[in-house]
């Protein structure tokens, strides 16, 4: 990743189809995107308009139809799907509203499954820096505690936690907050923000929450698969 640019990932004239036949919808409809160190932004718009199909687009989840994505100077589209898991690994955290945790696992093991994955660090190196994450969201004495026997606010900062492990570049949250009552909301959006602002990364965030939109550096509109 270039160290001058301030851009952690941009996306040109990105166009992505879905469905088939007649059922074929052209739901991006050439979106440009960019999103900076450190700042949080939002993207807000009507249900059906082509958020989550951006986000998993950013996500290098899926591949678009036309158009190109760049982390740093790597450029991401049309590429094998081996340097795209390898690089999602590397530069990407996601928090979703179902935040997907192993509950039968606990928050410490939980936190270290993105790290084993990427296999930089030795397991009492991988355990140290999971506690620190965990105590960062507030769970340092919660760290054994199965999924299962965590509230759904304490989940999501898991998934919170979890999305910061291997120090990405780039955090990517759908959702994040909509499972939440409006005070766990309010605590799990902060502690993104913060984290994020604080070790310089960048948030893209999904969301139908006027309060939660409010709080962003950056809100982008969409409609009809486009930024308005
Ligand atoms: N596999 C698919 N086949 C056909 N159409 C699809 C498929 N997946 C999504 N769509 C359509 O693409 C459009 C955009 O969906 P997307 O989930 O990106 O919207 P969204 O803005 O995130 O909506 P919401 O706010 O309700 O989550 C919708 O009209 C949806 O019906």
């Amino acid at each position: 990743m270039s160290a001058s640019s301030s851009i952690v990932i941009r996306c040109e004239n990105l166009h992505r189809y879905l469905g088939q036949d007649e059922g074929r919808v052209h739901v991006l409809r050439g979106v440009s995107f960019e999103a900076e160190r450190g700042k949080v932004c939002a993207i807000v718009g009507p249900s059906g308009c082509g958020k989550s199909t951006l986000l998993y687009q950013l996500g290098l989840l899926d591949q678009p139809d036309d158009g190109s994505i760049w982390i740093g100077d790597e450029r991401m589209s049309n590429t094998s799907d081996d340097l795209r898991t390898a690089a999602r690994s590397r530069h990407i955290g996601f928090v979703f509203q179902f935040h997907f945790l192993m509950l039968e696992f606990t928050a410490l093991e939980n936190v270290m499954m993105p790290m084993r994955k990427l296999g930089r660090l030795s397991i009492p190196e991988m355990e140290a820096r999971a506690r620190m994450l965990l105590e960062s969201v507030g769970l340092g004495q919660k760290t054994q505690r199965l999924g299962t026997h965590l509230s759904g606010g304490e989940q999501q900062r898991v998934a919170v936690a979890r999305a910061l492990a291997n120090q990405p570049s780039l955090i990517l949250a759908d959702e994040p907050t909509g499972n939440l009552d409006a005070a766990n909301s309010a605590l799990v959006f902060d502690l993104l923000a913060r984290l994020a602002r604080e070790n310089g990364q960048a948030v893209v965030l999904v969301t139908h929450n006027p309060e939660i939109a409010q709080r962003c550096d950056v809100v982008r509109a969409m409609k009809d698969g486009v930024f308005v």
